[in-house]
C-alpha cells in the first residue's frame, strides 16, 4: 500500500481522495476542520464539500495535526488554494519533507511571492525538483464525485515521478498521462483561470458565444507567449493539460473562476462575489501575480491586463472588455 498524505479539505481534495481509494493506498487526510474531522471519522463523507462521495474508513485516515499526517507518508498531496497553503506548514521544516516526494494539485501562486507552489516547495522546504510533480487537465471535482469519464496530466520535470504517480491516479473512470513539463503545465494551469474570469466577466456583462470563441482563441496565444518567454521549450499546446483545461473551465457550469466573473460582470464588487461564492477562485490571485510577473517579461496579455484592471484598479468592467474588443482578432 502507498501512503499518502493530502493536505486540504476543499472539493479537490476530496475528489482526489475519491480517486486515490479507488487503488491499493492509505492516505493521511488532513482538514483544518476540526469538526469536519471528527464528521468524517463517523460518518464517512465531507460535510462541507461533495458529501455524495462515500470515504472508505480503511483507506481513509483524517487528521487534525498536520504533522500527524506526514507521518510515514510516501507522497504529501497539496490541494489548498495557493493563497492559504503556507499556512498550515509553518514551523514545518526540510526534515518533515525528507524522503518524501510532493504533488501539488493546486492550479494558483502564493499571492506575497508571486511564485509557483512547486518552486515555493523546492525552495521552502528543501525538495528536489525531480521529486515534484504537479497534477493538471480538464477535470472539476464535481464531475469525479459523479465517476464522469476524466482525464488527468501528471507533469514533473522526471518522467519517472510523473508516471509512477499516474499509475495510482488511474482507475475506472480517470486516465492519468505523464508529461514532462512541470513549468508549462502549471503556468498554463494558473493563466486558465484568468482566462475564465474574463469569460465569465464578458457573459455577465452580455457577451455571447461568438465572443466568447474569440475570447479564448486569442487566450491561448497569450498563453503561448507568456510560457514560452518563461520557460522556453518544445510543448504541444493543443495537449488537454493546456488547451483542454482552458477550454474546461471557460465553459463549464461547474468552474468557479467562470462563475466570479460572471457575478462581477453583472456588477458585484470583488468583496461581495468573494463572499457569496463559497469556494475559492484562484485566478482572483493570479492575476495579480502574472500581472506582476510579467512586468519583468514584457509579453503582450491584453486579456490578463484588462482583467487585472477590473479586479484590482476597480476599472468599470463595460469599459476594460469594450476596449479589449478592439484587440481581439
Ligand atoms: N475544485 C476543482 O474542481 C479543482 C480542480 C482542479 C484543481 N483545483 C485546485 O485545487 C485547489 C483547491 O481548490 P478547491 O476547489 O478544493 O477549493 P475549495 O473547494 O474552495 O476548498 C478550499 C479549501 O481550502 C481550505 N482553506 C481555506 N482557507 C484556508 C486557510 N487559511 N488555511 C487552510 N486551509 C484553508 C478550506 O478549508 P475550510 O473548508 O476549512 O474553509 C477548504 O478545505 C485550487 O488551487 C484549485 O485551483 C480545483
Ligand atoms: O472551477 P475552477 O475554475 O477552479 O477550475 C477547476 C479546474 O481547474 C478545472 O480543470
Amino acid at each position: 500500500m502507498t501512503s499518502i498524505a493530502v493536505i486540504g479539505g476543499g472539493s479537490w481534495a476530496t475528489a482526489i481522495i475519491k480517486i486515490l481509494s479507488e487503488n491499493n493506498v492509505s492516505i493521511r487526510w488532513w482538514l483544518r476542520d476540526r469538526a469536519a474531522v471528527d464528521h468524517i471519522r463517523k460518518h464517512h463523507y465531507n460535510p462541507d464539500y461533495l458529501r455524495d462521495v462515500r470515504l472508505s474508513p480503511r483507506k481513509v485516515k483524517t487528521f487534525s495535526k498536520i504533522t500527524d499526517a506526514l507521518n510515514g507518508a510516501e507522497y504529501v498531496i497539496l490541494a489548498i488554494p495557493a493563497a492559504f497553503v503556507q499556512e498550515p506548514f509553518q514551523g514545518l521544516t526540510a526534515k518533515h519533507f525528507a524522503g518524501k516526494r510532493v504533488v501539488s494539485a493546486i492550479k494558483g501562486m502564493i499571492p506575497e511571492k508571486n511564485c509557483l507552489v512547486t518552486d515555493w516547495v523546492e525552495e521552502r522546504f528543501e525538495v528536489p525538483l525531480s521529486q515534484i510533480s504537479v497534477i493538471a487537465g480538464p477535470c472539476h471535482a464535481e464531475e469525479v464525485a459523479l465517476e464522469k469519464q476524466s482525464y488527468l496530466t501528471i507533469a514533473s520535470t522526471d518522467e519517472a515521478c510523473a508516471s509512477h504517480f499516474a499509475q495510482l491516479m488511474n482507475c475506472r473512470f480517470v486516465t492519468a498521462n505523464p508529461l514532462v513539463d512541470l513549468y508549462g503545465v502549471e503556468y498554463a494551469a494558473v493563466m486558465k483561470n484568468i482566462v475564465a474570469l474574463a469569460c465569465g466577466i464578458s457573459h455577465g456583462l452580455g457577451y455571447g458565444d461568438n465572443f466568447q470563441a474569440v475570447l479564448v482563441s486569442n487566450a491561448m496565444q497569450e498563453i503561448r507567449r507568456f510560457v514560452n518567454a518563461v520557460d522556453p521549450r518544445e510543448r504541444d499546446l493543443s495537449a488537454s493539460a493546456y488547451l483542454g483545461d482552458l477550454l474546461v473551465t471557460a465553459y463549464s457550469q461547474f468552474s468557479r473562476n467562470r462563475t466570479f466573473g460572471n457575478m462581477i460582470g453583472r456588477g458585484y464588487s470583488v468583496q461581495s462575489a468573494q463572499m457569496e461564492m463559497k469556494m475559492i477562485a484562484e485566478g482572483y490571485y493570479a492575476v495579480n501575480s502574472i500581472f506582476e510577473m510579467n512586468k519583468k517579461y514584457g509579453v503582450e496579455m491584453p486579456i490578463t491586463q484588462a482583467t487585472y484592471r477590473i479586479l484590482y484598479e476597480r476599472q468599470p468592467p463595460a469599459t476594460e472588455i469594450g476596449l479589449l474588443k478592439m484587440k481581439l482578432r
